[in-house]
């Protein structure tokens, strides 16, 4: 929406997201989505919002924590890219991070299942739209190429 004086104003209110690409022997961690939430049976990075006063940072290694059982050091956390795309009434920002080191042996605490996939396994999995872009920012990543 353009506004009088110019100036583009988004109308949906946003929703800040972080999430994580674990990445350990050419493969990247994913977890599906129960039922009885939005985006149902698609596969994501584990993730979630950020709440009021807490850093994307912390607001990620908190997440990890509840969602998999791991211990992150939020140092460790290194961006690596972002979407930005409209999720419903809201305008989705979703912040993801590399991550290459965590304390413990993740398990689904939320999620229907895990999977660490390769890259040809990443593609072959149903993901929410807004992950889509982040695929080709992970092929070099899972083949070991530095970036
Ligand atoms: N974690 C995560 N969320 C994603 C991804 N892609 C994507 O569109 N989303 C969307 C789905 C949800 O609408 C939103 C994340 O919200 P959520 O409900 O999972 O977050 P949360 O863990 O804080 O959940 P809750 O406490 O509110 O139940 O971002 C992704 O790769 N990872």
């Amino acid at each position: 929406m353009i506004s009088e004086s110019g100036v583009v104003r988004e109308a949906r209110p946003m929703l800040l997201v972080v999430a994580a690409a674990m990445i350990k022997g050419g493969r990247v961690l994913v977890q599906q989505r129960p039922e009885g939430t939005a985006l149902a049976g698609l596969w994501e990075f584990p993730g979630g919002k950020i709440e009021p006063g807490e850093t994307p940072e912390a607001a990620l290694a908190r997440e990890l924590d509840e969602e998999l059982g791991v211990t992150v050091d939020p140092a460790a956390l290194v961006p690596l890219t972002f979407a930005s795309a409209p999720l419903a009434d809201r305008h989705l920002v979703l912040l993801l991070y590399r991550l290459d080191r965590w304390e413990g042996v993740p398990e689904a605490r939320h999620a229907s299942a895990l999977a660490w996939a390769d890259m040809a396994a990443l593609r072959r999995l149903p993901m929410p739209p807004a992950d889509l872009p982040f695929l080709e920012v992970l092929a070099p990543l899972l083949r070991g190429e530095a970036v």
